[in-house]
């Protein structure tokens, strides 16, 4: 499988090619992004999704913009066209202002651009690596502490490969923990209404062997009453300047729920999904408002084999979906970065990010 360590890849004739998202776990199918506007629809149907991803085919997404334009003049419409695609996580603004900020200059668009996005994903895929190694090493203190040879953890929708390159964000360390011998199981939240948990994350951790059950939403507070999770690790759309971090709808209820009974979340990301300028996470993040659909209707198999979508909820009871929430900093144990592990706190953040 081409993709099995990255959720996109330029293919033989330099066009960006992705793993199409909204047809996993049942299926594994790719797509070819041409045009500009494929590229803006592929973002906003959430054929590739995960902040980091949005990010680095938003990256490509302006390689393949040059190929429609003439002058950088030109290229700064179509920019903006990919700028607006989602409003949550900022790693998609962040690609896109990186890449118009090195093409500036440029006198020739399409081959720089092709140059400075293979750059920005491997700058990524090592922040990345990175990040599985301090993650694994405070699995690995936990581990030492509760003196336990088995860790639990709890993860929210999906920070994994699919979601950011290399090995992902939230899923990196405990890849990493698997690599290095330790006994690691996930409870998986299915994370409604879209479930990026029990398609997207079961079907990571299946490819790779990791055990793991999925769990509904809701029942991440019992497990922790009970004393069945040692650990809660997290992805992240947007962290303020204060430490708040925007994720996926439902995360903020884990992070309530794990500081009730003193379970450690943790939260990984790199660099690119700090926002500085937003200063107060909870009162700024912009958040996204999808379709009501998503909430009332669910795609699954029926008996057959044949993929359907089916609808949950009385025809005409209206809907709300509100993609994200914002936890506050607060609530959260740490950020494990590509620099370490860190508070989530303003000043440690500056010193560590700005300094
Ligand atoms: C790198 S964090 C991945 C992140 O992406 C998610 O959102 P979506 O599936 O809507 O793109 C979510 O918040 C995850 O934690």
């Amino acid at each position: 499988m081409q993709g099995k360590y990255r959720a996109l890849w330029l293919n033989d004739e330099n066009f960006l090619e992705v793993i199409d998202q909204t047809k996993l776990p049942f299926s594994y199918e790719t797509k070819v992004l041409k045009t500009t506007d494929e590229i803006v629809e592929a973002i906003k149907d959430m054929t590739v999704r995960g902040a980091g991803v949005i990010g680095s085919v938003a990256a490509f997404g302006i390689y393949t913009a040059c190929m429609e334009v003439k002058s950088y003049e030109e290229l700064k419409e179509k920019a903006l066209l990919i700028r607006e695609s989602r409003p949550t996580a900022v790693n998609l603004m962040w690609a896109v202002d990186k890449m118009m900020e090195l093409l500036k200059e440029s006198s020739n668009l399409i081959l720089d651009a092709k140059k400075y996005a293979i750059e920005l994903n491997d700058e990524e895929a090592l922040e990345s690596q990175n990040i599985a190694k301090y993650g694994a090493d405070i699995i690995e203190d936990i581990l030492k502490q509760k003196n336990k040879t088995r860790i639990n953890i709890l993860t929210h929708c999906n920070a994994g490969w699919l979601a950011v390159i290399d090995e992902g964000t939230a899923l990196a360390p405990i890849y990493e923990a698997k690599k290095r011998g330790i006994d690691v199981h996930v409870w998986v939240d299915e994370t409604r209404p879209r479930n990026q948990g029990a398609s997207l994350t079961a079907w990571e951790l299946t490819q790779s062997g990791v055990n793991h059950t999925i769990i509904a939403d809701n029942t991440g507070g019992h497990l922790m009453q009970r004393g069945e999770v040692d650990m809660v690790i997290t992805g992240a759309d947007r962290v303020s300047a204060n430490g708040d971090v925007a994720n996926k709808i439902g995360t903020y209820l884990k992070a309530l729920a794990a500081f009730d009974n003193d379970v450690p979340f943790y939260v990984a990301i790199p660099a690119s999904t700090f926002d500085f300028d937003i200063k107060d996470g909870v009162k700024e993040i912009p958040i996204e408002l999808r379709s009501e659909d998503e909430v009332k209707y669910m795609r699954g198999v029926d008996s057959d084999g044949v993929v359907r979508e089916v609808l949950i909820t009385p025809k005409d009871s209206p809907a709300i979906n509100y993609g994200f929430d914002v936890t506050p900093a607060r609530l959260i144990t740490g950020l494990i970065t590509d620099k370490g592990v860190c508070k989530a706190d303003l000043e440690e953040i500056e010193k560590k990010f700005r300094g």
